[in-house]
């Protein structure tokens, strides 16, 4: 399928589910909310998964594989946690035409899955700290507008559990984690995010605090949270009874974090850098970075043409690059063109006769379009020079245009007319829950409503006697407000 028949600005639904799909990242399924995750999407989660599986082995964590299945009464062990979530929580009843005595459901997180044998294996100091990551697939049966990576029934993410003796251990991790997500996001999705707090209405239910990057969508106006590293605090371990005795000999309950990030950081990226040709891929995450296209001339040494795009793609691959070719006999350069900048390969090597004669190729960025001839002598040099630009242009971009988003208000009236023009909000707040539900019913409509998407922890200056913008109290802090995913 060539070209696209939405265009980003016009049609943001639309234009996002037919890039994913043009670009071979998707298919979907025939169950709503399910979607096939093909290999232009399992090659990035997979150069995502290589990043940060090798940072979390240098924090000491070890890999689990958990069952999916967990018990009725297990599940519901923790009441506050849980009751808000029920209605997600999907079920296997049967085994073949016969009824289970009980019914198991499948992990929609593994907290109730996980602690249970946390308790048994925890017993002294000694077995402490307990870190434990996995790689898995989670089911939430969620019912508002599936979108995929986004939004969808079943995603892959990793889940990160640990226990320590101290609290001061769990605080030093949280934001550990919180940088690594920051840099999945800045330095290899080229994503801008902002590190902060959730409020204790969005903080995880079940947990002491929570952190959490977030990202912005400027054409829907939405915030979306990228990844997510809470502080458990003893509550989980005060229900689960996991203890262990101090070096003094003492009982102690353990402090625990989690935390994870999940396929939905793929279809941040697409929203932030897709164009009217479909995906940009930023360099790190491509699973190709540069396509060579043999450009062929009615009477020329076709031969040599294929010999020197071979040599291309072996010199680049050689030098760590990830290069190849598309040499369908049946598709012309033009249509190849099409292609190739549709599945968002950052860069495109054309060579034809006349490059061959100069020994030079013709590079294209996939970015900006620029063209530019390049001696093959200095080829790897020039095409890790240009990915590298490409990198840091695609986040420079994003940064600027989610900066542009950002509206500082005072007042209400201000804030009403930022959320109606889709801004990103940073405005004064009083932290109190009241408050917070109140703007949440105040702006209750079909786009839905407002909400606190974290307290940055790069906090502006807030002059005294700043004045809450929804409440007329005294400000304790700037917030992030506007609606989300
Ligand atoms: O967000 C994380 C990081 C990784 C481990 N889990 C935490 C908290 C997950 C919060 N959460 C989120 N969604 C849920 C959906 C459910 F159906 C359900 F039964 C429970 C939950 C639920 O606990
Ligand atoms: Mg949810």
């Amino acid at each position: 399928k060539l070209g696209m028949a939405y265009k980003k600005d016009d049609n943001f639904g639309e234009w996002y589910s037919e890039v994913v799909v043009n670009s071979e990242m998707i298919e979907y399924y025939d169950i709503s909310g399910c979607y096939i995750l093909r290999p232009w999407a399992m090659e990035i989660w997979e150069l995502l998964k290589e990043f940060f599986d090798a940072e979390i082995k240098k924090l000491k964590l070890k890999p689990y594989y958990f069952p999916l299945f967990v018990t009725e009464n297990v599940l519901q062990k923790e009441k506050d946690h849980i009751e808000g979530f029920a209605p997600e929580v999907a079920w296997v009843t049967k085994s073949g035409k016969s009824e289970l005595e009980a019914p198991i459901a499948i992990r929609p997180t593994s907290e109730t899955v996980m602690y249970p044998y946390f308790s048994k294996w925890i017993r002294s100091h000694r077995d402490l700290p307990l870190r434990c990551n996995q790689w898995c697939n989670v089911v939430r049966w969620e019912f508002s507008n599936p979108t995929p990576f986004i939004r969808s029934r079943e995603f892959l993410w990793q889940e990160g559990h640990t226990a320590f003796a101290t609290k001061e251990e769990a605080d030093e991790e949280v934001l550990q984690i919180l940088e690594l997500y920051r840099r999945i996001y800045e330095e290899f999705l080229a994503v801008p995010v902002s590190k902060g707090r959730k409020s204790e209405m969005e903080k995880f239910a079940g947990g002491l605090y929570t952190t959490s990057v977030e990202a912005f969508i400027p054409n829907t106006g939405r915030g979306i949270q990228g990844a997510t590293s809470h502080c458990l605090g003893q509550n989980f371990a005060k229900m689960f009874d996991i203890t262990f005795e101090n070096e003094k000999g003492v009982r102690e309950m353990v402090w625990q974090n989690s935390w994870a990030y999940t396929t939905r950081s793929i279809g941040v990226m697409v929203m932030t850098h897709g164009d009217d040709k479909g995906l940009v891929l930023p360099p790190k995450v491509a699973p190709i970075q540069v396509i060579v296209i043999a450009v062929p001339y009615k009477d020329a040494d076709t031969t040599a043409i294929k010999g020197a795009c071979e040599s291309t793609v072996y010199t680049l691959n050689e030098s760590g690059i990830r290069a190849d070719q598309d040499t369908r006999e049946n598709y012309s350069p033009g249509w190849k063109y099409s292609h190739w900048e549709m599945k968002g390969v950052p860069l495109r090597i054309e060579i034809g006769p006349k490059d061959l004669a100069n020994k030079q190729v013709r590079i294209v960025r996939r970015d900006n379009g620029a063209k530019v001839d390049i001696p093959v002598t200095n080829l790897v040099e020039e095409v890790k020079v240009l990915l590298d630009e490409i990198q840091k242009n695609l986040f420079k971009t994003a940064q600027e245009k989610r900066d542009a988003c950002v509206q500082v208000i005072k007042t209400w009236d201000e804030f009403t007319t930022a959320l109606n023009n889709k801004r990103l909000i940073l405005a004064p707040w009083c932290d109190e829950e009241e408050v917070e539900k109140d703007v949440k019913a105040r702006t209750k409509g079909e786009l839905g409503a407002a909400k606190t998407l974290c307290t940055p922890f790069e906090q502006p200056e807030l002059p005294e006697g700043t004045l809450c913008f929804a409440s007329g109290k005294q400000a304790k802090k700037w917030s992030f407000w506007g609606r989300s995913y």
